[in-house]
C-alpha cells in the first residue's frame, strides 16, 4: 500500500478506536473557559479537580490542497462543567463551501448548528447517526450521556477552522443538565453579543 495515495486502516466500530493516525490532540477544561456558559464554573472545577481532558481527537492529516480530505475520530468524555454538559469548542469553516460529515459510533449527545443569519437547530448524535453539515453552519457537539461520545468526522482539507466568533458570542443556545435532563436554553452571552 502506497500511503501517499491510499489509506486503509482498521477501525473498531464498537469502541471507536482507530488503529493509525498522524496527529492526536486533546482539549482540556481550561481551554473551554471562553466557550463555557459559566466560566466561573471552569475556574471552580480546576481548583477542585485540576485541569483535566474534556475531549481528544485522533486525526489523519492530509495536505491542505483542494480535493484532499482530513478525517478522524473524536471522543468527548462524559461530565458537566457546572450545569453544562461537556462540549467541543465549535467552529465555522473559513471556507463556507466546505461541508463536513459526522458519524456517531458510541454514546449519545447533540450537535448544535447555527449560521451567521442566526438560524439555529440541533440534531441527535448517537451510535448510527449520520449527519451532513453544509459549509455555512458552525457546529458543536455536546455529550449528554454518562459514557464517552465517539464519532467519526471527515471534511475537505481546505475547510479551515474559525473559532473567533464562537469564542466571542458562543452558540445561540446551550445544553444544561437541569434536574438530570438535557435542557436547551438561550445563551445570554449570544444575545448580548448580537446587541452590541
Ligand atoms: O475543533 P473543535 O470545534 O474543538 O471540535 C473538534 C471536532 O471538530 C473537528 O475540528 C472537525 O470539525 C474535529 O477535529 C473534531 O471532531
Ligand atoms: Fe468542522
Amino acid at each position: 500500500m502506497n500511503k501517499n495515495e491510499f489509506i486503509s486502516i482498521k477501525f473498531d466500530l464498537v469502541n471507536g478506536l482507530i488503529q493509525w493516525y498522524t496527529r492526536k490532540y486533546h482539549i482540556k477544561l481550561s481551554e473551554l473557559r471562553d466557550y463555557a456558559y459559566d466560566s466561573n464554573e471552569v475556574d471552580k472545577l480546576i481548583m477542585e479537580k485540576g485541569d483535566y481532558v474534556i475531549y481528544e481527537v485522533y486525526e489523519i492529516e492530509r495536505p491542505v490542497v483542494e480535493g484532499e480530505m482530513i478525517f478522524g475520530v473524536t471522543r468527548i468524555f462524559p461530565g458537566v462543567i457546572g450545569q453544562e454538559y461537556n462540549f467541543t469548542r465549535g467552529h465555522y469553516h473559513v471556507n463556507k463551501m466546505a461541508g463536513e460529515i459526522y458519524v456517531g459510533i458510541k454514546g449519545c449527545g447533540l450537535m448544535l448548528l447555527q449560521d451567521l443569519q442566526g438560524n439555529f437547530f440541533t440534531e441527535v448524535l448517537e451510535r448510527g447517526s449520520l449527519i451532513y453539515i453544509p459549509g455555512k453552519y458552525a457546529h458543536r457537539v455536546v455529550n449528554t450521556c454518562d459514557e464517552d461520545l465517539v464519532f467519526l468526522f471527515a471534511y475537505p482539507a481546505i475547510a479551515g477552522h474559525d473559532y473567533e466568533l464562537i469564542k466571542k458570542c458562543g452558540f445561540k443556545k446551550v445544553v444544561l443538565n437541569i434536574e438530570g435532563k438535557p435542557t436547551i436554553i438561550d445563551n445570554p452571552k449570544y444575545n448580548k453579543c448580537k446587541q452590541s
